[in-house]
C-alpha cells in the first residue's frame, strides 16, 4: 500500500490497531471540541503566495536551542509506543535519529530512556517531564537524562489532572500487563493501594505544581527548560519571567481541557509577547506541509507532531515514522516553494491571512 499522506497512515492505524489501543491515541477530553478544532484552525488560515522568487533551490533546515535540524518537525511526546509496534520508543528513535530531527521522549515510555539511547545514540532528543508528588522521582529521572545526553527538559503544564477521555472510561483502557512504563520499574511499588490509571499507579502526578517548581528545576539541573502547555500571553509572559528556555504552545492534542483554543490559533498572541525573546514551538493538528508552513509563518519555530508518529509506527515501525517525517518534509518543501520561499528564514507572517469563512 503507497502511503501518499499522513492520514493515509491514519486510516491504517485505524482498520490494524486493537479499538481500545486506537482509541487511546486519537482520544480527546470530553466532546473533542479542542481535538478537533486543532485541525480546523489551519483550514482557516489562508496562504498569501509570492511568486516569480526562483524557488529552484529549496532549504529546509532549521535550529533548535542552537542545534541544526534538517527540517522544522519533530515528535512530541507520546505514551506507550510498544502499544503500537512491538519495538515502540526505540523504533522512534532510530527513525528520527536516521532524519536528523528532534525526539521528546515522553516520562510514560514503554522502552527505558537507557534502552532509547543505547538504540539510538546519536539521535537528537529532549526529554518530557511530569512533577511527581514525590519529587525524588522526578529528580532522579532528570538526572537520568542529563546524564544520558538528553539536551533539554520538557516540563508538562496541563496535566495537574488526567482530562476525561470518554472512550477510555468506557473500555477500561490500562496498559495490558507484558508492558510497563520501563523509566519507573519498581518505583511505584509503594502506592499500590491507589487506584490505577492506564495501568500506572494514580495519585502519582502533582496537582499542587506552580510556577515556583521550575525554580526548582533550574536548581537541580542545568539543562535547558521547554514549558510544554502554555495557550496564552500571560503564562508566556511568566514562563519568560522564570527564566524557562522555550515554550511549547500545545493543549495536549486536545485531551485536556475541552473548549479552549487550538494551538494554531493561541499561537499569535504568545508570539507577539514573547517578542523573540525564547523560542516557540507548536504542537496539535500538523497533518501537511503547509499546515507546517503556516504555523512557521505565524512564529513557531519548530512544530511537533504527536498521534501521526503512533501511526506511522503502527505502519510498519521504524520505517513507518520515517515515512510520516518524510512526507511531512517533502510536502513542507513543495509548499514553501509554491509560496515563494526559498528557506525558513523568508517564512514571515505577511504569508499568511484569516479566512472570513
Ligand atoms: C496517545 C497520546 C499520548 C500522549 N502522551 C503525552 C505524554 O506522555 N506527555 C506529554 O507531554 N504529552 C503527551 N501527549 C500530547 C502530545 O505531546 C501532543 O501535545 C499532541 O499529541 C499534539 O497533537 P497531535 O496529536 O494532533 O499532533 C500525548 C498525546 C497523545 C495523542
Ligand atoms: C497517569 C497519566 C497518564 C498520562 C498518559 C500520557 C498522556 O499524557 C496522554 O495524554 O495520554
Amino acid at each position: 500500500m503507497a502511503m501518499v499522506c499522513l492520514t493515509d497512515f491514519e486510516e491504517y492505524a485505524k482498520e490494524h490497531l486493537s479499538k481500545a489501543t486506537w482509541d487511546y491515541y486519537a482520544a480527546g477530553a470530553d466532546e473533542c471540541c479542542t481535538r478537533d478544532d486543532n485541525l480546523l484552525a489551519y483550514k482557516r488560515i489562508r496562504l498569501r503566495p509570492r511568486v516569480l522568487r526562483d524557488v529552484s533551490v529549496s532549504d529546509t533546515r532549521t535550529t533548535v536551542q542552537g542545534t541544526e535540524m534538517s527540517f522544522p518537525v519533530g515528535i512530541a511526546p507520546t505514551a506507550f509506543h510498544c502499544l503500537a509496534w512491538q519495538e515502540g520508543e526505540i523504533a522512534t528513535a532510530r527513525a528520527t535519529e536516521a532524519l536528523n530531527t528532534c525526539y521528546i521522549t515522553s516520562t510514560y515510555s514503554t522502552c527505558s530512556v537507557e534502552e532509547i539511547v543505547a538504540a539510538a545514540p546519536n539521535g537528537y532528543r529532549w526529554f518530557q517531564l511530569y512533577m511527581y508528588r514525590d519529587r525524588k522521582l522526578s529528580e532522579q529521572l532528570v538526572h537520568r537524562v542529563e546524564a544520558l545526553g538528553y539536551k533539554a527538559l520538557v516540563f508538562t503544564v496541563d496535566v495537574p489532572y488526567t482530562g476525561k477521555r470518554r472512550n477510555d472510561i468506557r473500555n477500561q483502557f490500562r496498559l495490558p500487563r507484558h508492558l510497563k512504563v520501563k523509566n519507573f520499574e519498581g518505583e511505584f511499588q509503594q502506592e499500590t493501594s491507589v487506584p490505577e490509571e492506564y495501568g500506572i499507579p494514580g495519585n502519582t502526578l502533582d496537582p499542587s505544581i506552580s510556577w515556583k517548581d521550575i525554580y526548582w528545576l533550574q536548581s537541580i539541573t542545568h539543562l535547558p527548560i521547554i514549558v510544554k502547555g502554555i495557550l496564552t500571553k500571560e503564562d508566556a509572559e511568566l514562563a519568560v519571567e522564570h527564566g524557562v528556555q522555550g515554550i511549547i504552545v500545545s493543549n495536549h492534542g486536545g485531551r485536556q481541557l475541552d473548549g479552549g483554543p487550538a494551538s494554531i490559533d493561541a499561537l499569535v498572541e504568545i508570539v507577539d509577547v514573547v517578542a523573540g525573546r525564547i523560542e516557540i514551538y507548536v504542537d496539535g493538528g500538523i497533518r501537511t506541509g503547509s499546515d507546517v508552513l503556516k504555523a512557521l509563518a505565524l512564529g513557531a519555530k519548530y512544530v511537533f507532531i504527536g498521534r501521526p508518529a503512533v501511526w506511522g509506527l503502527a505502519y510498519k515501525g521504524e520505517e513507518g515514522v520515517r515515512e510520516v517525517l518524510q512526507i511531512l518534509n517533502d510536502e513542507f518543501r513543495l509548499s514553501m516553494a509554491l509560496a515563494g520561499c526559498r528557506n525558513v528564514a523568508e517564512i514571515n507572517r505577511n504569508l499568511v491571512q484569516f479566512s472570513k469563512l
